[in-house]
């Protein structure tokens, strides 16, 4: 078998969603393969998962024996990220996993699901945590303290690795015209690559902010799942990027690139 060589083409030229005419210039944010055009009325920030479960000493996935020990930077970056948006008008949208306390939403022996979550494996293994993890009304499922909504956000609880599988979140997105969405969050190879995926294919333009999210399972994965959403699924940036970019006012010069590369 040949290793596929890495063949992401970096460009200057921003893409994104055309600019509608007299419509104010678009940011500019840096990206790869490409900048990306956007405004802040029809781009979004999804917060994948910042719960209990994901973060936390004690939650579901250190419980289930994933190394959670770097996610203390990933959490403060989000952090940031999520104020910077708030400033710039940009929709907050935090995704919450989980299900019932009974798991009727995890679905029984019929589902993948029921097999492939190592929460439900772990709550087997280890009858003495059964009803603990990712269940509405515990410690797990909530949202991290540092991560809690305000006025204006909003909060999409989802029942699989995809926040767009049999959720409200693209019902959301368009009554609002968002194209754009920024993905932060844990974790990047599951949750978030997921979603993102998802995003694709359903035609927003995805950016992941590859220091706003943290992997399960060891530093390749982090590596793999940003090469995929570099070269096959969206664009890849930063905090610093994004909290710059955001807080900068747009300029007639980047609305003529970001208008002249859409229309090529
Ligand atoms: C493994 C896992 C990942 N979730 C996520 N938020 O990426 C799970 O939910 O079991």
């Amino acid at each position: 078998m040949t290793t596929p060589k890495n063949t992401t083409l970096t460009s200057t030229v921003p893409v994104g969603v055309p600019n509608a005419p007299g419509a104010p210039a678009p940011l500019v944010l840096p990206a790869r393969p490409e900048p990306v055009a956007l405004h802040a009325a029809n781009s979004a920030l999804i917060v994948v998962d910042m719960q209990n479960a994901y973060a936390s000493v004690g939650g579901y996935v250190d419980s289930a024996g994933f190394d959670i020990s770097g996610a203390q930077g990933t959490i403060a970056n989000i952090v940031r990220t999520v104020e910077a948006a708030r400033a710039a008008g940009i929709l907050v949208i935090f995704l919450q996993n989980g299900w019932d306390a009974a798991y009727v939403d995890a679905g029984g022996p019929g589902s993948p699901n029921w097999y492939k979550s190592n929460a439900l494996k772990t709550m087997r293994k280890k009858p003495e945590l059964a009803g603990k993890f990712l269940a509405k009304g515990g410690w797990d499922y909530e949202l991290l303290d540092v991560m809690k909504p305000q006025t204006g956000d909003i909060v999409i609880p989802k029942t699989r690795y995809s926040g767009f599988f049999n959720s409200t979140l693209d019902s959301t997105l368009r009554a609002r015209g968002i194209r754009n969405l920024v993905f932060t969050g844990i974790a990047t190879n599951v949750c978030v690559e997921s979603t993102l995926r998802d995003a694709f294919h359903l035609e927003y333009f995805a950016v992941m902010l590859e220091d706003a999210t943290h992997e399960l399972g060891g530093a390749a994965i982090q590596k793999a799942a940003v090469y995929n959403v570099e070269t096959f699924f969206g664009w890849v940036s930063t905090v610093d990027d994004f909290c710059r970019t955001v807080a900068a006012p747009s300029t007639p010069a980047a609305a003529m690139t970001a208008r002249e590369t859409t229309a090529a």
